[in-house]
């Protein structure tokens, strides 16, 4: 797992390694070095470097003195005379580079840097970095705009100049990347909000060489979770099972209006791996889930008039759900009050229990204040799940705005620090997930935009419900099979975008393609533990 740190346990991480004995102008000849030497792989033959006034642009004239050096018609643009950049460290490395054989351009005019981006066949972006904030002012403005109309290849120093390193979110202009090498570890914001979209492919220069030691010293914000981080997780499925022990899930969802969502779910529990699933839904709906999953049982439990859990469906759930390793209770169940009581039946049993969708819905409706200030309601023996989105986690959290992966992870450690459990999770679902536990948060590889299609998160609830009673002798772990579990999703979208073509995919594609992407998951997971690259790629 690889830290992502906020700009604030950056800054930390700095101080620690210069109390080692690695100083700050050490670092910024480092990453200069880092960013030249991937500059360089790419073969230009003349480059342009944007500098700003700090030390992002610091970075960005060592890599200009690095890059001449070694031969490539070096340009670099510059608010002010390097004599007058006000930071010491990068005023230093702007007039050692500006005495060297590099052309220095002051304050250009808009046409002048149009025909400087023209020119070069490489642009480094080393205008502003984690020390940006608020409006962005000229002529960084004018410089990014022309630079992304004109559509140049750019390698963004530490953060796309333009996006908040700590929120991901961008301004007016935003520098679009082909590639970002972030510096030390990456930063939370390259994850969030349009942090991905601008970032381009993301490489990260570790710098210092005793990293691993000391970055343990600082908090993270978050870990990114690689396939290669769940090969521990991943077993193959023993010979002496029998298709209750090897993992059973019982799927409390669907009402008249939405069957499709319990048959999703259901279906998806069972690709993922669950060798007994059996769906309870009204009985307004089961013969139709019964007539789409020949393979899968249905319970039918007593409707109410509109075709969702009438006012008996609590007991006679409760009574079958601690048969079964993992419930998973939500999908497309709406929120009458039948359901309202199911929802408080099983969070009072001790059933290991995944609520998704409605019954986020229901518990949302059930707690006035927002459900951080009523833990009560989800305080219980067995494990919880909790999978919404943002607008689910908003309503779960009283109104309060939930936008971004940032403020997806505040709103979840709210509710889980306020239950004070480490028998729960929150898997806060967006363009970029976050798998939120009490006392860590994991990032799995995102999936395609393909994945945001109606039923999508059925599928994954699904998922999540296979992979967790799969692994019900692990239950210390869920984090770890949580993320496994929304990487398999990220992957299904992969592999049904490569089929479907990324704009056609639907949710039932998706089930379809949870074998391929669960192997997929595997191979990238084994061939990197054995050295030999991550060859299977997502789909490609
Ligand atoms: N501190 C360190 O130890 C290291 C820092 N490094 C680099 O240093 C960067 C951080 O450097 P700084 O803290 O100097 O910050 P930056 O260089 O990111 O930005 C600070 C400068 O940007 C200007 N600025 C801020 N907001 C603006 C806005 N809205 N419009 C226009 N201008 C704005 C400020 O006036 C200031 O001069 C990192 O991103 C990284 O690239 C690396 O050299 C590695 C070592
Ligand atoms: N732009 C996107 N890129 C990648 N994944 C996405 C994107 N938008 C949504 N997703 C994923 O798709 C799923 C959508 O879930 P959800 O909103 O619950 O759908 P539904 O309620 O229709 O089933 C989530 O797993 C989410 O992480
Ligand atoms: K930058």
């Amino acid at each position: 797992m690889k830290p992502v740190l906020s700009t604030e346990e950056v800054r930390r991480l700095e101080d620690l390694i210069e109390k080692e004995g690695t100083s700050k102008a050490e670092l910024m000849e480092l990453a200069g070095e880092f960013v030249a030497s991937l500059a360089e792989a790419r073969s230009p033959k003349s480059v342009l470097v944007l500098c700003g006034f700090g030390n992002n642009g610091g970075d960005g004239w060592v890599a200009a003195d690095i890059l001449s050096q070694k031969g490539s018609d070096v340009h670099v643009v510059t608010p002010v005379d390097p004599d007058e950049i006000p930071s010491a460290l990068a005023r230093h490395v702007a007039r050692r580079t500006a005495g060297r054989d590099v052309a220095v351009h002051v304050g250009p005019s808009r046409d002048e840097l149009v025909e400087l981006i023209e020119q070069s066949d490489l642009v480094i972006d080393a205008i502003l970095g984690t020390g940006f904030h608020g409006e962005l002012r000229p002529p960084f403005n004018i410089w990014i705009s022309a630079l992304n109309e004109i559509g140049a290849s750019v390698i963004s120093v530490d953060v796309p100049s333009g996006l908040d390193s700590e929120t991901g979110e961008r301004a007016e202009a935003c520098v679009r990347a082909d590639l970002t090498a972030t510096m030390l570890a990456p930063k939370i914001g390259l994850y969030s909000g349009d942090g991905p979209e601008f970032a381009g492919e993301l490489v990260c220069g570790e710098l210092y060489d005793n990293l691993d030691e000391v970055i343990g010293e600082v908090d993270h914000a978050a870990e990114f979770v690689d396939p290669v981080d769940m090969a521990d997780f991943i077993e193959p499925l023993p010979g002496n099972i029998d298709k209750y022990s090897r993992g059973s899930v019982l799927v409390v969802a669907g009402s008249a209006m939405y069957p499709g969502a319990a048959m999703m779910a259901a279906k998806s529990a069972a690709r993922a791996g669950a060798g007994y699933v059996t769906v309870a839904a009204p009985d307004s709906c089961a013969n139709l889930i019964r007539l789409a999953l020949p393979s899968i049982p249905v319970v039918a439990i007593p409707s109410d008039s509109r075709g969702s859990f009438g006012a008996a469906a609590r007991s006679v759930i409760c009574e079958i759900a601690p048969k079964y390793d993992v419930v998973l209770c939500g999908p497309g169940m709406t929120t009458a009050s039948g359901c309202m009581q199911v929802v408080s039946g099983l969070l009072e049993s001790d059933v290991p229990l995944i609520l998704d969708a409605d019954a986020l819905n229901c518990l949302g409706r059930g707690s006035i204040d927002g459900i951080d200030k009523t833990p009560e309601l989800l305080r219980r023996n067995g494990a919880l799940i909790l999978t919404p989105h943002h607008r689910e986690l908003s309503r779960l959290v009283a109104g309060d705005p939930v936008h971004d992966l940032r403020s997806a992870i505040e709103a979840s450690q709210r509710i889980l620090w306020a239950c004070g459990s480490d028998n729960m999770l929150v898997i806060a679902k967006g363009p970029t997930t976050a798998v939120v536990g009490v006392d860590k948060v994991l990032i799995p590889t995102a999936g395609p935009a393909s994945l945001a299609t109606a039923g999508s998160g059925d599928v994954l609830s699904g998922i999540i419900a296979g992979i967790v009673a799969t692994a019900h002798a692990r239950s210390d772990a869920w984090p770890e099979f949580g993320a496994y579990a929304v990487t398999v999703h990220s992957y299904t979208g992969f592999a049904a975008a490569a089929e479907m073509g990324e704009r056609s995919v639907i949710a039932t594609d998706l089930i379809d393609v949870i074998g391929q992407a669960l192997q997929l998951v595997e191979d990238e997971a084994m061939h990197a533990l054995t050295g030999l690259g991550a060859a299977a790629s997502k789909g490609e």
